[in-house]
């Protein structure tokens, strides 16, 4: 599953039709893949009225209305405009030749499926589809919105000013990126992809799944020693924000670190008992022993690190030939420019990123913009829908919980990138997986009548739950 801009969708059609595919097959699939949809989500059958517009988003609500006909759902039509292109009528036709009859009773309706407007709205709203969209959203009926909710822009995610506030919205073929912001989720409601054969796309994000997750999972060598198990050096917690380094290590150990090592600024520093701590002034001045510093596999400095050291730890990063793992703190405004040529992955949020990247387009642009100009550095751009990326492949996570928006969650996350940086993952693989198994840790708390209020239950049921690997193994949910 991929999310694209208005724009790829259309160049993604253009090609299918150039490879002789035709909108009113490609309307048929629509019909017949939603309804088997509609039927799972409105299990009792149902009366269904269909509010058309006069384009062919008209004619997938009504190639989806007449395959629930044909399942035994009580069916109408409202298309107060008529039908303007050639493949909407068709499906009218058809319609019609089931018995399905016009309504303007739309009070009667169970459901409302609604195909006013979808990739070919422009501009703003015209009054009378105003007008319409706001008396169907009056009606407090489960609506079903074809492809996009009428009025919203399927690259913002914004009403235009208004916008049809759908239970479903059935996105065909693609997610739309506006359906990544916030905004769009009061209109989307829950958003279900409708697969109608499209082929991988030349653009766009690839939605990461439990199914690519499982594929990415190295298989475990029972005969690694404790280093190639993974060993992690980290440099994060001050006096002020002791908990930050703690939550990294934990996170590093319950993803399965066989070492992990703590750059600490007094030895009375509170670490986990199977760190090994390194004081500051020894690392500062190069004189860790050489038999300790050759077992480090990666080092993630940054969270709670306050802003001291930033000379040495600038010197470090460009010197080190380890993967990094850079975060909060480690992500100075010129940071960029030293690591770009680095195995590294920096984890920063929509703040962080702004600190280290200006730029003055929206989220997703930027993220790409990024990567386009720094294509060897892992970017794990954190929030409701984390987007993780390196060069051309982009990658969301699609998950949007409250319940990891706790503090030291990010720390927690760093830890577990780091670990898994250490155990001889590419970056760009570490950070999907750590960002995925992080990210569906609440949810299967949830499952278990459990529920994540701290940071430190993430690593707890990190643990609990059998470990990342068994974690994505038994994910079924996304
Ligand atoms: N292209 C394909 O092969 C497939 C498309 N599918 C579905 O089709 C829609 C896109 O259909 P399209 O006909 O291009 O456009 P729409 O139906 O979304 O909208 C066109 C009508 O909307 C009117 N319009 C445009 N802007 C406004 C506005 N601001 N306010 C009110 N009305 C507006 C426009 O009116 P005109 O007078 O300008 O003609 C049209 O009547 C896509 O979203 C899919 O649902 C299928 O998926 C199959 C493959
Ligand atoms: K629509």
């Amino acid at each position: 599953m991929f999310v694209l801009s208005s724009s790829d969708i259309r160049f993604e059609e253009e090609k299918l039709f150039s490879m002789g595919q035709t909108p009113l097959a490609l309307m048929s699939i629509v019909g017949a893949m939603s309804a088997l949809k509609f039927i799972e989500d409105f299990k009792n059958v149902c009366k269904v009225v269909a509010v058309c517009g006069k384009g062919n988003n008209a004619g997938d609500a009504l190639a989806l209305l007449y395959n629930l006909k044909l399942k035994g759902y009580d069916c109408s039509i409202y298309q107060p405009w008529g039908a303007a292109t050639e493949e909407c009528r068709v499906q009218r036709e058809l319609c019609r030749s089931l018995g399905i009859e016009e309504t303007s009773d739309l009070k009667s309706a169970d459901v409302i499926v609604e195909g006013l407007l979808g990739v070919g709205f422009y501009g703003n709203l015209r009054e009378e589809t105003l007008k319409l969209i706001r008396e169907i959203n009056n009606l407090n009926k489960p609506i079903v919105s074809m492809d996009i909710p009428a009025g919203l822009n399927s690259d913002t995610g914004e009403p235009q000013p208004d916008a049809i506030r759908a239970a479903y919205t059935y996105s065909i073929g693609f997610l739309k990126r506006g359906y990544l912001f916030r905004q769009s989720y009061e209109y989307t409601g829950k958003v279900i992809v409708i697969d109608i054969g499209f082929p991988p796309p030349e653009n766009g994000l690839k939605i990461f799944t439990s199914s690519d997750a499982k594929t990415l999972i190295k298989k475990k060598d029972d005969f690694s020693h404790k280093v190639e198990k993974g060993s992690l050096l980290v440099w994060a917690g001050s006096k002020q924000y002791p908990g930050a380094l703690r939550l990294c290590l934990e996170g590093a150990l319950n993803m399965g670190v066989g070492m992990s090592f703590s750059i600490v600024e007094d030895e009375f520093s509170i670490l986990p008992p199977e760190t090994i701590p390194i004081a500051e002034r020894d690392f500062i001045s190069n004189e860790i022993d050489e038999k300790i510093s050759k077992k480090f596999r990666a080092v993630l400095i940054g969270p709670g690190l306050t802003n001291k050291r930033e000379t040495f730890i600038k010197e470090f990063v460009s010197k080190t030939s380890l993967p990094l793992i850079l975060d909060a703190d480690a992500l100075f405004p010129d940071i960029v420019d030293l690591i770009k040529d680095k195995e590294v992955v920096i984890t920063p949020h929509e703040g962080e990123f702004r600190r280290i990247y200006k730029n003055d387009s929206d989220r997703v642009e930027r993220f790409e913009a990024f990567l386009e100009q720094f294509p060897n550095i892992t970017l794990v751009l954190k929030g409701p829908n984390t987007l993780v990326g390196k060069g051309s492949q982009k990658y969301v996570v699609p998950i949007a919980d409250c319940d990891l928006a706790v503090a030291g969650s990010g720390d927690v996350l760093s830890g577990m990138i780091g670990a898994l940086l250490s155990t001889g993952y590419d970056t760009l693989t570490a950070s999907l997986l750590a960002v995925f198994v992080h990210a569906i840790i609440p949810e299967i708390a949830r499952q278990k009548n459990m529920r994540v209020t701290r940071s430190s239950d993430l690593i707890k049921l990190l643990k609990a739950l059998g470990g990342f690997e068994n974690i994505i193994e038994s994910c079924d949910f996304i």
